[in-house]
């Protein structure tokens, strides 16, 4: 099999990763279904949303059986997580013909594609662009727009996905007519940062790639929150880790459950501080209690957190919705314009400084995640977790 891939099998790498194969097909039935194989594979191509690991890996199976006949590769070894994923799936098809699964490929090619049908239209004719997020849920009720951070089987974790989905969020938000944009988790999570699994998905530009690509999402990212124009507020529900903690620092207003914790385990990831928080934290906090947090992986309680500034205000978990969307809602009533013209003249005086910051901070990353230690430690956590 191939080269070694860690863990999440993207699509774009699976289709590249097929060898050029020659289907042996004769007789007017199978070069019918010669036909139809073809037209899946390109169908495939336009896919526009992500259908997930499994079935990803599904595709990738059924593809080689049709073209290959079973798998009959050895195993590849444990740390070799995509190639023993693929192997695993192909695996799994046991001893099904090369019909049967070119058949097979082309019906699940072909329900993807019609399961994209409606949300396109519906798109379309709603002409209401936030019915498209995959990751997140977008609304707009009195004269506040949440963006409501949904993976909870993920503990909210970011993924390249959502980075796009948020930042296209805070674009629509920053337009639109509301007063106040917050920003929330859903589930028992506020968010668990990065998704660990964006490092694993090698093309086949190669680790470099990756992470200069990796880089550019993070300036841009960044970028949203130093420039939103009007105020925009987190509604910390839970635990909040990396990335999701330092961004705070380039939020107007936190409120937190006394449920929250804020988790920020750069050193233990190989990494460095992001979202501006070499910069910010400091500044809010002081430089000595900021070291604890950013070079010492210091996991704060809410109140630690209230206590440092990163914090407006905590409130009890069973009362927690409740009391902030009591104030947000009376927020949202004070004149739009002069929240916005305030929130500006405050930040005013910094962006040029946070864009600075945030451009430094991109390129240490860059370097980081190319280091043996960050890619130790993200195997580490994928090995832990028995994944894939
Ligand atoms: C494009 C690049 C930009 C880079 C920006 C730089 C940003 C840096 C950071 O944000 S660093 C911080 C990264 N986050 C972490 O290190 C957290 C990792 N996760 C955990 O430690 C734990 O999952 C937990 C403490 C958040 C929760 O633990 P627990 O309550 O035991 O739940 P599970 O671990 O079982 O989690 C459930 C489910 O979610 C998956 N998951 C959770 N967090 C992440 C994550 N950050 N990345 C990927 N996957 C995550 C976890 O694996 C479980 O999945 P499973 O059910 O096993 O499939």
């Amino acid at each position: 099999m191939e080269r070694s891939h860690p863990p999440k099998v993207c699509l774009h790498i699976l289709i590249q990763s097929f060898p050029a194969v020659k289907l042996h097909l004769t007789g007017a039935v199978m070069r019918a279904t010669e036909v139809e194989f073809d037209k899946a594979k390109e169908h495939l191509k336009t896919l526009k949303n992500d259908p997930g690991n499994d079935t990803k890996l599904r595709i990738y199976a059924l593809f080689k059986q049709a073209t290959q006949g079973s798998c009959s590769s050895p195993k590849p070894g444990m740390l070799d997580f995509v190639n023993k994923a693929k192997w695993e799936a192909w695996n799994s098809l046991g001893n099904i013909s090369k019909e049967d699964a070119r058949q097979k490929y082309v019906d699940l090619v072909g329900t993807l594609i019609s399961s994209e049908a409606p949300i396109q239209k519906e798109a379309t004719t709603a002409g209401d662009p936030k019915s498209s997020y995959q990751t997140l849920q977008v609304t707009t009720e009195n004269n506040i727009t949440t963006i409501l951070l949904n993976r909870p089987e993920k503990k909210n974790a970011i993924s390249r996905k959502m980075y796009e989905e948020i930042m296209q969020a805070l674009e629509q938000a920053g337009k639109d007519d509301s007063v106040l944009t917050v920003m929330t988790g859903s589930g028992d999570y506020y968010c668990s940062g990065n998704d660990l699994s964006n490092f694993t998905q090698v093309g086949a530009e190669g680790v470099e790639k990756l992470a200069r690509d990796s880089g550019e999402l993070l300036t841009r990212y960044v970028s949203h929150f130093i420039d939103f124009p009007k105020p925009l507020i987190a509604v910390v529900n839970g635990p909040a880790v990396g990335i999701a903690v330092t961004g705070l620092g380039l939020f107007d207003v936190v409120y937190a459950t006394d449920r929250a914790t804020f988790h920020a385990p750069f050193s233990q990831l190989g990494q460095s501080p992001e979202g501006c928080s070499s910069y910010t934290f400091p500044k809010m906090m002081g430089t000595a209690k900021a070291n604890e947090i950013l070079l010492f992986n210091k996991k704060l309680t809410a109140a630690q957190a209230c206590d440092l500034g990163l914090v407006t205000e905590v409130f009890p978990d069973n009362t927690f919705q409740q009391e902030v969307w009591k104030k947000l809602r009376a927020y949202a009533k004070l004149p739009k314009d002069s929240l916005r013209y305030s929130k500006q003249l405050i930040r005013g005086m910094e962006k040029e400084k946070l864009h600075a910051v945030n451009a430094q901070e991109c390129v240490r990353l860059q370097e980081r995640w190319l280091s043996e230690e960050c890619m130790n430690a993200i195997m580490s956590f994928f090995q832990n977790k028995s994944k894939l």
